[in-house]
């Protein structure tokens, strides 16, 4: 059977009553619960500047070039030109609004289940924090029909036209931004057999994250999502026009990532970090609110095959730069995350070590 991502958490829930979902709308200030402080975020107040994240024109003559330098420096980078049409992009945009702005108990019919992966409900990352975070989401794995019927009894093949489309234009927009990123270290597709014969990456799974950042009373002291990075091989986000996701580096500290009209955003995952034996970082990224405007994001978390078994490529790795990590499958890594949250690649790299030294 075609094994998918669904049954990842069976062996670990997670635990986030949905009672911790606030009526964000009658909310004047914000409680104590949603208050962020260093304590609760190491990273919560840490420096910011205006340095800006690569834009790179995917028609550029020297695209590759541009992708191989925005991966090993920042992990992230902004692309035009992809090529996903920008009535595609209104059409994600306007399911998401019309998702978030049902009733609250429309909403929790759909509600994800502990144990389960896709349907609405507060970001899983939630359980390894003491604060909650001022947002709401809706996960999508496989078919999103059964969700949908139960959210827009009258109207969800339209909704699930929009996100089987959105599936396909992302799907090969991946494809292509992982032959560039990995063309600009040597990697072939020869390099890379679960490819596939024409190369298109078509075994590859994939998630939609849509996410919301209700209006906030206070929002230099709340947090949409906490910081993170993602579990992929990489992200493509697609954000509306108002500004939040920020991304962090070391040297540089955290920088906002504009909305440009029609851009996307391509954050590195941990799988990929993996699979280019560190090469590539995965950028830690998170989102901040604002009281203004709404806010919604819209990612496609896109992986290898979930139970495949992934490592370090062979041709990246020789005497003078041996394996960091093990190997593992993308259902064994979000296990890991589940339990180590933002320590899972070092963590699962002095596995590596300890195993090495007994
Ligand atoms: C495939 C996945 C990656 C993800 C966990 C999930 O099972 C589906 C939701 C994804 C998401 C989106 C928001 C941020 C994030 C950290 C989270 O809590 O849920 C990511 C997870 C991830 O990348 O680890
Ligand atoms: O809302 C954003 O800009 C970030 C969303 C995100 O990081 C995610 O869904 O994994
Ligand atoms: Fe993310």
């Amino acid at each position: 059977m075609h094994s998918t991502l669904s049954d990842v958490f069976i062996s670990h829930p997670i635990h986030i009553p949905l009672s911790n979902l606030p009526d964000f709308t009658s909310l004047r200030h914000l409680p104590d619960s949603y208050t962020w402080t260093p304590k609760d975020d190491l990273l919560f107040s840490a420096s910011s500047s205006d340095e800006s994240l690569p834009f790179i024109d995917l028609s550029d003559p020297h695209v590759a070039t541009r992708v191989g330098h925005a991966c090993t420096t920042w992990g992230a980078f902004q692309i035009t030109n992809h090529g996903v049409p920008s009535r595609l992009l209104d059409d994600i945009e306007f399911l998401t609004g019309s998702l978030f702005r049902l009733p609250v108990h429309r909403k929790l019919k759909a509600a994800r289940r502990e144990d389960g992966i896709s349907g609405y409900g507060v970001a899983r990352i939630a359980s390894f924090f003491n604060k909650q975070m001022w947002s709401e989401g809706f996960t999508v794995i496989g078919s999103p029909l059964d969700d949908f019927h139960k959210l827009w009894p009258k109207q969800h093949l339209k909704y699930c036209k929009i996100i089987q489309e959105y599936e396909e234009h992302m799907q090969k927009l991946a494809a292509k931004l992982m032959w560039l990123a990995l063309g600009s270290l040597g990697v072939e597709e020869k390099d890379i057999e679960w490819a596939g014969p024409i190369s298109d990456f078509q075994g590859a799974q994939a998630a939609i994250q849509l996410n919301h950042y209700p209006i906030c009373p206070e929002p230099d002291r709340a947090m949409g999502l906490a910081a993170h990075t993602d579990s992929t091989l990489m992200t493509i986000l697609y954000q509306n026009n108002t500004a939040g996701l920020q991304v962090f580096r070391d040297d540089v500290g955290w920088i906002t990532v504009p909305p440009v009209p029609g851009s996307l955003v391509v954050n590195l995952g941990d799988l990929l970090h993996i699979l280019t034996n560190g090469i590539f970082p995965s950028v830690l990224h998170r989102a901040r609110v604002n009281h203004l405007r709404s806010r919604f994001s819209m990612a496609y978390l896109w992986g290898p095959p979930s139970d495949l078994m992934i490592s370090p490529l062979p041709k990246l790795v020789d005497p003078l730069h041996s394996p960091l990590y093990p190997s593992l499958t993308w259902k064994q890594y979000l296990a890991t995350k589940a339990t180590h949250f933002n320590q899972s690649l070092s963590f699962i790299r002095n596995y590596l070590s300890s195993d090495q030294t007994s």
